[in-house]
Parts: structure tokens; C-alpha cells; sequence
């Protein structure tokens, strides 16, 4: 990384509270052109929400956010063309072919309906679904629907990628292609900026890792740098002392002594 270069994200003094409960509590990151960036945290931790608030989807906040230099609470929305998202849950248009949703998504961002189209074909082909590309998304499978989302979120060849749990459903092969354009797209200067429960997948793809806690960053570097100032061998492990949750056993013992407590059988 170049130290002179500006930010693509910039986020200062970031506080967000949903009625009565403080989310995020004082957040400041900056992000370069070309990370891979792990954003993790336990579940509620807000991280769904601090993309949201990139986004522009949720209002509200405190503090200030900057996308390639503009702070976007200034009411153009210009940005958004040049971002691409793959949300947690895959809202898809289930009556709609993929050919369907896909120009219309790229024509959403401004690309003509035959360009968007003749990509998607290619990039349809490529994750192995050409055959499945006029059929409608409602008859596809779990991972089918994911490499659309994935397809959607990457036509318009955006600078920064937001995804949530990107390889969900994703068979090993797909899983390797998909970690492999996400490394191609870093190196060419793109951002990617996801999140995912998947500590050994966070641990090899990504060239920072950003764990998020109470409302703060608790841990921000690479898997080395945070191995080492923790001393734990796995990302899981270190995942597991700094949330500090070392109750996993009683847990587990605890559950299974209910359910071995003897069903109320007749
Ligand atoms: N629209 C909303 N209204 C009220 N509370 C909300 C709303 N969205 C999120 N929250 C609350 O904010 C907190 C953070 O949620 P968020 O979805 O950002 O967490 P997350 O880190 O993405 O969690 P997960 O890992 O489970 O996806 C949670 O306590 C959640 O209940």
C-alpha cells in the first residue's frame, strides 16, 4: 500500500443505536484499494450494519463515513455505481429468469441491456450454469442462487465489493474459484469487504482481518499480526479470546445433559 494514497472507505467516530441498544460505539477504519478485508464479530455484534450504513441503506447514524473520498451523507448517491453488494439473505426475484435479473440489475447500474447481458451470459458459463440461464431463478438450488447473487454483485466491475457470507452454499470447487476471483479482483486494485462466520476460510483469503466486539474493534491486522499478539495457533482460537468465550464445554455438556434429562415420555 501506497501511504500517500486516500482511503477508499474512511469511517470516523462511527456510533449507531436501534432505540435503546448502542451498536456501534465509536468506530474508526480506513481501507485501501486492493485489501481483501474480514470483517468478523460474535452474532449482533453490528457488522451487518456498519455495511448497511456504507450502503446507505440505514440511516441514523453519528460520526462519518467516506467512500472513495465523498462523504456520502452529502446526498449524491454517484457511489453506488461503483459498488457492488451480495446481502446475507438471497433476495431474489424467484419468477425471473437469470437473464432476466441480471441485465436488469446491470441496466440498474447503468450498463446498456445487451452489455449486461453478454456478460452475465459469459460469467454464467464460466460458474458452470449456462444450461440453467433462461430458467427461473425459483427452480435453482441454494448455490445457484448464490453464484447469481455473486454474478449480480460483480457484472458492473465495481471498485468495492460488500459481501455477507459470500461462499454460503458454494460446492469446494466453486468455493476455490470464487476465493481465486477475489484475490485476481485485489490485485488489480479492486476492495473486497466481507463478512462471514467462517474463521478458516477468513483465515486464508483475507489480507486484514477486522474483528469487531462490543460495539468496537477489538483486532485489526494481518492473520500473522494477530496470531501473533494473541499467541493462538487458529483464527478460531483468537476468535474465541478475544470475544472472551472460553465456555464452549460447559456449554455443550450443559445442553446435552437437558436433552438427556428424560423426555416426559407416557
Ligand atoms: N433494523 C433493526 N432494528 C432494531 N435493531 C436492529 C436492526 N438491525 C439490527 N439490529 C440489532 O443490532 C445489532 C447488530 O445487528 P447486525 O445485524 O448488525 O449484527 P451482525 O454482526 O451482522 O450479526 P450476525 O453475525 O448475526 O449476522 C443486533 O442486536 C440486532 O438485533
Amino acid at each position: 500500500m501506497d501511504s500517500t494514497e486516500e482511503p477508499v472507505i474512511s469511517i470516523a467516530g462511527l456510533w449507531m443505536n436501534y432505540s435503546d441498544r448502542m451498536v456501534l460505539r465509536g468506530i474508526d477504519l480506513e481501507v485501501y484499494r486492493g485489501q481483501i478485508i474480514g470483517y468478523i464479530g460474535p452474532n449482533g455484534a453490528g457488522k451487518s450494519t456498519t455495511v448497511k450504513i456504507m450502503l446507505g441503506l440505514v440511516e441514523g447514524y453519528n460520526g462519518t463515513v467516506r467512500i472513495f473520498g465523498r462523504d456520502i451523507s452529502d446526498g449524491d448517491t454517484a457511489y453506488k455505481r461503483r459498488i457492488g453488494y451480495v446481502p446475507e439473505v438471497a433476495e431474489l426475484y424467484d419468477s425471473l429468469t437469470a437473464r432476466e435479473y441480471l441485465t436488469f440489475t446491470g441496466e440498474l447500474y447503468g450498463m446498456r441491456n445487451t452489455d449486461a447481458d453478454l456478460r452475465a451470459e459469459k460469467l454464467m458459463r464460466l460458474l458452470n450454469l449456462d444450461k440453467a440461464y433462461d430458467m427461473r431463478i425459483a427452480s435453482y438450488s441454494k448455490g445457484m442462487k448464490q453464484k447469481v447473487l455473486l454474478i449480480a454483485s460483480m457484472l458492473h466491475d465495481p471498485d468495492i465489493l460488500f459481501l455477507d457470507e459470500p461462499l454460503s452454499g458454494l460446492d469446494a470447487n466453486s468455493v476455490m474459484v470464487v476465493k481465486e476471483i477475489f484475490a485476481t479482483l485485489a490485485a488489480r486494485g479492486k476492495t473486497i469487504f466481507y463478512s462471514s462466520h467462517i474463521m478458516d476460510v477468513v483465515e486464508k483469503i483475507s489480507s486484514r482481518i477486522i474483528l469487531l466486539d462490543g460495539g468496537d474493534i477489538v483486532a485489526d491486522g494481518t492473520f500473522a499480526q494477530l496470531r501473533e499478539q494473541s499467541r493462538e495457533g487458529s483464527l478460531e482460537e483468537i476468535f474465541n479470546q478475544l470475544t472472551g468465550f472460553d465456555k464452549y464445554r460447559e456449554i455443550a455438556s450443559e445442553f446435552v445433559a437437558v436433552i438427556g434429562e428424560g423426555a416426559p415420555h407416557e
